[in-house]
């Protein structure tokens, strides 16, 4: 992964962030790089998921898979870190892998869930479940639909099911209660940063991806963290985001500029949310993608208030399609081009419009989007990410903002406790109604 922070500094941007104050920010850096550094070497919670690409065992993995190594379709049922991971790998490599058919069940709403099953050979179609805690109300609702689908189509559910959970709870006690393949979600690694772990590499799996490569490249990310960001990309981004959100720049708007990456900047949104979002503290993110944002979020960008963050990232190789030749006006331009070539020009040009605007803004290279360059993006999000929870002084490795609403929605179907629940039912109502 590169990273050119040259548009966020204070001589383009306004508000940016001067390199003068980048060196005196880095002498924070270099103590947060000694604290994730002793964590990671003492496997501390949270610090652990900087170790996956060490820890993780692409043999295990493949072992779990093998029953279903051939399926035609895989459901992925989980949600946020045990199911945004393994999409974002395997929407980011799908012209890379072996055509099978991936279905992400992570919402609950009945229409989508009925829409998406709808069709698929179930006798040659993988259940992949994943839940840290394995109580998680859509992951356990999903897989409860799911089996009953499996059932009532005369598939037996127990032969084509994964499960990777955490060391107890009612997902451990299914897959030890039918014999199922499982494994294990890391221990101190929380959800949204377990994509370089069975979480996410099982679906990458049964999809016939490099996992060696992905951890590869990751590994190669966890081999430039240093006590500088000058020296390291993964910090050099984690410190801008932070200085700029110091001088107001609160929204992060993650605009990739290739389709196969739209997932990523969801995951992106999730880690970068649930990580810093605490004591009200924390950076906006948005999920963006380039060129289709241009036409849409680009405006509020470069004339809107001066308080968005836009993170491009592009890919320096891709594949090409050359445009046709016209006869219509004003567009033989394009005939020379190819599709590569008027991406890479509105990139470019969107890159300049905020810079001509001082509008701050970061650009992360990859050399391409396949396993390794995608290991490098995830770990080193992930470590920016680490990296900002220290110079925000937030635990950026809990959720606890979380948990009110799934008490309230516990109440509300009345499996627990909760008297929010009925304050949640007694809200003042104001409805205008058509
Ligand atoms: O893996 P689990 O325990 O099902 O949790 C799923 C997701 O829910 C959260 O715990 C938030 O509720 C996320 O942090 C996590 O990625």
């Amino acid at each position: 992964m590169h990273v050119d922070i040259g548009n966020a500094l204070a001589s383009v941007a306004s508000p940016g962030v001067s390199r003068d104050s980048l060196e005196r920010l880095d002498e924070r850096v270099a103590n947060a790089h000694e604290r994730i550094e002793a964590g990671r070497a003492d496997d501390e919670h949270g610090y652990a998921a900087l170790n996956l690409p060490e820890r993780a065992d692409p043999d295990e993995i493949r072992s779990a898979v093998d029953p279903v190594a051939d399926a035609e379709a895989l459901i992925t049922i989980g949600i946020g870190g045990s199911a945004l991971g393994a999409a974002t790998i395997v929407d980011a490599l799908e012209n890379e892998g072996d055509g099978t058919e991936t279905v992400f069940l992570d919402n609950v709403d009945p229409e989508w869930v009925s829409r998406r099953l709808e069709g698929l050979p179930l006798a040659e179609t993988a259940i992949n479940v994943v839940s840290r805690s394995g109580t998680t109300a859509e992951t356990l609702a999903n897989f409860l639909v799911v089996r009953e689908a499996f059932e009532s189509a005369g598939v037996d559910w127990t032969e084509r099911t994964i499960v990777t959970t955490g060391e107890a709870g009612p997902l451990r006690d299914l897959a030890d209660r039918h014999d199922l393949p499982s494994l294990r979600v890391p221990d101190g690694v929380p959800g949204r940063f377990s994509a370089l772990s069975a979480v996410g590499l099982v679906a990458a799996a049964v999809c016939g991806h490099d996992l060696e490569a992905l951890l590869a490249g990751a590994q190669a990310e966890a081999d430039s963290l240093s006590g500088s960001l000058f020296e390291c990309p993964a910090y050099a981004y984690g410190a801008t985001a932070y200085a700029l959100d110091q001088r107001g720049v609160g929204t992060n708007a993650m605009m990739p500029y290739a389709e196969s990456l739209e997932t990523y900047a969801e995951w992106f949104a999730q880690l970068w949310a649930e990580s810093l979002g605490k004591d009200e503290l924390g950076q906006t993110p948005v999920r963006a993608l380039g060129v289709t944002d241009q036409h849409s979020q680009l405006q509020l960008y470069r004339a809107g208030p001066r308080e968005t963050l836009v993170t491009f990232v592009r890919s320096r190789e891709t594949e090409d399609r050359p445009i046709p030749e016209t006869d219509v006006d004003d567009l033989s331009y394009l005939g020379d081009a190819t599709l590569g070539e008027l991406l890479e020009a509105e990139f470019a040009a969107t890159e300049a419009s905020l810079a001509a605007a001082g509008r701050p803004n970061i650009r992360l290279e990859l050399e391409r989007v396949d396993e390794y360059e995608l290991g490098g993006l995830l770990y080193g999000m992930e470590a920016a990410c680490v990296l900002a929870g220290e110079l925000y002084e937030v635990n950026a490795f809990n959720q606890p903002a979380v948990e009110w609403a799934k008490k309230a929605t516990r109440g509300l179907l009345g499996g627990g406790e909760f008297a929010e629940a009925e304050a949640v039912a007694e809200k003042t109502e104001l409805r205008v109604e058509r």
